[in-house]
């Protein structure tokens, strides 16, 4: 059995909370040192957000949750960590005193990094402490991009381990200020700054003139793929042909800053407050958590973007290939994402076909029937399904799908999935496919190993019980 891994989080406010989450979820335990004594309420609010919407991105259970302990000692945190990172306030005197004293209590083979959103490594280590930066994007435990800066060998290592816990490392070829991200929002917020301050629009308008138009091409395409497309058929040699010129127009105030005044903020934090102040903090986090979770979900749909980094995440993912046994076999284990659930408050009726789908595409792969498969010209199709609702499924609910093989010979198919809930049958699926060549579109016999497999469950579920709802017309009864 392998050793559950740990990380130290100091700090645990909205960053250090977000690690915490991150780690946990992805089966490390996880140990916190913050002085602040509202600190583990603040964190367990964190984890329960993340606990709501991170399974949402997985078609697959992530591994069990790790443990959790709060420690009064930055010491007792860090011992034995094989990651700390260091979330404390953007102070450089501050982040010196705390990096100073985790290497000198972490293990010499943890990774120490920073979430610093500035600062550079050179300034970090100054004073002789070993951190590397590791700048998170806030809510952490979904958003997947990490910035990494400074030593080579342990952004390496460092890489390796935020991939495994579903993330997408950047590792910045040199050091500056703000690394890459920060720079470019730095730009953006200086810009909406003058436009409030210069009275030319609101915080609203501001916000709809992100979310209506270029926010939502750059979660997908970023910046350069999106103007390549601008420049038309001749891409971005057209697009700098044309606006190139305009970098020397006065289309930027870049350079210079507005004064950061008391007018401003209460010019900034009123105009927030008029847009936002109907809803709280924790409301507003619900509610990006959810648009977040279904923007990625689109995304993974396409391959595109984050959507990747989920996808391949969960492709790593252990997974069991049984051998057949006189049960049926476990196909899918999954929470249920909120954005399964209807206006009557529980999963609807179209994600039980889903979920029945996944169950039929995992006990293909199991006989053989998988990706690679498929790529090589060779498939399923459905020709029937019936589905039978018994129990109602609740956002974040664990849903275990048992799939009994009623008939599996030649180019048939015949499966039972039964979907439950603790234990409880929630709902059943019966499903019906032929194999077929994807050249042809016709059917015809599968390839003789995977015929083999499938009957070989076949033949051990051929005593099982013929499950009540197999064969079943619906009737009122
Ligand atoms: N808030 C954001 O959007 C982002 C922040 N960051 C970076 O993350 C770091 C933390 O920022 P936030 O979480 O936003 O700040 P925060 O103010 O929400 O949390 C800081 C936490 O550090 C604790 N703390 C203070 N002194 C400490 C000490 N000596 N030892 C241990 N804990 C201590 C505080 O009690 C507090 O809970 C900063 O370096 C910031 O630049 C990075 C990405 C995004
Ligand atoms: C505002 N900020 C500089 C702290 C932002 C970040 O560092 C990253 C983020 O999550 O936007």
């Amino acid at each position: 059995m392998t050793k559950t891994r740990k990380a130290a989080v100091v700090g645990g406010g909205v960053i250090g909370g977000g690690w915490a989450a991150r780690f946990l979820l992805n089966g490390w335990d996880v140990a916190v040192f913050d002085p602040d004594p509202q600190a583990q309420r603040k964190i367990g609010e964190v984890i329960d957000g993340a606990r709501r919407a991170l399974p949402g991105l997985y078609d697959r259970a992530l591994p069990p949750e790790g443990s959790l302990t709060f420690h009064d000692a930055l010491a007792d945190a860090v011992e034995g960590a094989d990651w700390v990172q260091e979330s404390v306030p953007e102070r450089l005197d501050l982040k010196h005193r705390v990096l100073a004293e985790i290497t000198a209590a972490a293990p010499a083979s943890a990774v120490v990094g920073s979430s610093t959103s500035g600062f550079k490594p050179s300034e970090l280590t100054a004073e002789g402490a070993r951190a590397i930066v590791a700048h998170p994007f806030n809510p952490v435990y979904l958003l997947p991009l990490v910035e990494l800066v400074g030593d080579a060998g342990t952004c390496t290592t460092a890489s390796e381990i935020l991939r495994a816990i579903g993330m997408y490392p950047l590792t910045a070829r040199k050091e500056i200020d703000a690394h890459i991200a920060d720079r470019l929002l730095e730009a953006v917020w200086r810009e909406c700054l003058w436009l409030v301050s210069d009275g030319v629009a609101t915080t609203e308008e501001i916000d709809e003139a992100i979310r209506m138009g270029f926010g939502l091409r750059w979660a997908q395409m970023g910046i350069f793929e999106t103007y390549r497309i601008a420049g038309g058929e001749a891409g971005m040699r057209h697009f700098l042909d044309q606006f190139g010129p305009a970098l020397e127009w006065p289309w930027t105030k870049l350079m210079d800053v507005p004064d950061y005044t008391p007018e401003l903020v209460d010019l900034i934090a009123g105009q927030s407050d008029a847009q936002s102040g109907q809803h709280s903090i924790r409301d507003l986090e619900r509610i990006r958590d959810d648009n977040l979770v279904g923007m990625m979900r689109a995304l993974r749909k396409t391959g595109s973007a984050a959507g990747k980094v989920i996808a391949d995440h969960e492709a790593s993912l252990p997974k069991a290939m049984p051998t057949p046994e006189p049960a049926p076999v476990e196909t899918v284990r999954r929470d249920v994402p909120q954005s399964w659930t209807d206006y009557n408050g529980h999963m609807n009726e179209a994600h039980y076909l889903e979920i029945g789908a996944q169950a039929t595409d995992s006990f293909m792969e199991m006989v053989g029937a998988g990706p690679t498969y498929i790529a090589g010209g060779l498939s399923y199709f459905t020709v029937e399904n019936h589905l039978c609702y018994l129990g109602e499924v609740l956002a974040g609910e664990e849903l275990v799908v048992t799939t009994q093989v009623l008939q599996g010979e030649g180019k048939k198919m015949h499966l039972f999935h039964r979907i439950t809930k603790d234990g409880e049958v929630a709902a059943t699926m019966e499903t019906f496919l032929l194999h077929v060549d994807l050249t042809t579109r016709r059917s015809c016999p599968p390839a003789p190993d995977v015929a083999e497999a499938l009957l070989a469950f076949a033949e051990a579920h051929a005593a099982l019980p013929r499950p009540d709802q197999a064969g079943k017309a619906i009737g009122a009864r």
